[in-house]
């Protein structure tokens, strides 16, 4: 396990209240998750154009656990990120939400995707954007989108708590240009964070960060995972990075699935299955 060190810092809010305790309480009344699982995929498959992507895949996310998704370039991890997220629908099989239900109807898909956050690989900011109107982005969906009106000060203000959770507050009215790689991965935290979510996605989150970084970066993902009673189901090249961070290890090769277990038991063996040119 790698030892616990603060990047971020956590920073209190006028209220008094840390954006994780706000988000512990309202993760905590968003799902009747407990010890079930969060979401759980029975025999999914999902095509892109007339392809199968994935096929026969069935897996549990438990309640605030960490799933590192691995294998090889093509094998289908983004595209199973997609269909977690409800942005795929699959060809067969189903996906099923606590709380929620069957994900097959568009108010359930909503439900899912209201309390889903995701991390992107290079970020997607907007560099010309402050740091703190990035993070309200993350917001979109709770407001009119054709308001023309200054965001509403309750969502400005999740905003800066996001932004104080990843101990950016000191450059939330920066232009995102002008912020280093680290700090722009972490807007992009504070962004999915700001959605107070209770599913978080991270595909290749620490791609474009260098290896001293990653390793900081990742012990502070986890912690900000456990503060916030997330499930966290995350995409990593780095095999000895999804070993010390996750709980569990998944192994996609071809679109199906190759490994799932513990990181102990992911062995040689079971990387030369997932990896068969290493
Ligand atoms: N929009 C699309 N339309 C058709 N096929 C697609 C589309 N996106 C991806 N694919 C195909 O689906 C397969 C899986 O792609 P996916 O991006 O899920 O893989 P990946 O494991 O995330 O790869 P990488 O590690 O390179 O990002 C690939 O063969 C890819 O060419």
């Amino acid at each position: 396990m790698i030892e616990t060190r603060r990047l971020f810092g956590t920073q209190e809010l006028d209220t008094g209240q840390s954006v994780a305790e706000q988000t512990t309480k309202s993760a905590a009344s968003g799902t009747e998750c407990g010890p079930a699982a969060l979401l759980v995929l029975d025999r999914v498959s999902v095509k892109r154009g007339t392809s199968n992507v994935l096929s026969d895949i069935s897996l549990d996310l438990p309640c605030g656990s960490i799933t590192a998704i691995v294998g090889p370039s093509g094998a289908g991890k983004s595209t199973l990120m997609a269909t977690l997220n409800g942005l795929l629908q699959p060809s067969a099989g189903l996906l099923s939400a606590a709380g929620i239900g069957r994900l097959d109807s568009a108010a359930s898909l909503l439900a899912h995707r209201r309390r889903t956050a995701t991390v992107f690989q290079e970020h997607a900011l907007i560099a010309r954007l402050s740091a703190l109107d990035n993070v309200l982005l993350g917001l979109a969906d709770r407001r009119n989108p054709f308001s023309l009106l200054p965001w509403p000060r309750a969502l400005r203000e999740q905003a800066i708590a996001a932004l104080a959770e990843v101990g950016l507050l000191d450059k939330a009215l920066k232009p995102v240009a002008r912020l280093s790689g680290g700090e722009r991965q972490r807007v992009g935290i504070a962004r999915a964070l700001v959605r107070r979510p209770v599913l978080l996605l991270a595909d290749e989150p620490f791609a474009s960060v260098d290896p001293t970084l990653t390793e900081r970066m990742a012990d502070e993902f986890r912690r900000l995972v456990h503060e916030h009673s997330l499930t966290l189901v995350i995409v990593l090249h780095q095999l000895d990075l999804a070993r010390q961070l996750a709980d569990r290890i998944v192994g996609i090769t071809d679109g199906r699935i190759a490994f799932e277990g513990e990181p102990d038991t992911f062995d040689a063996t079971a990387q030369a299955r997932i990896f068969p040119m290493l």
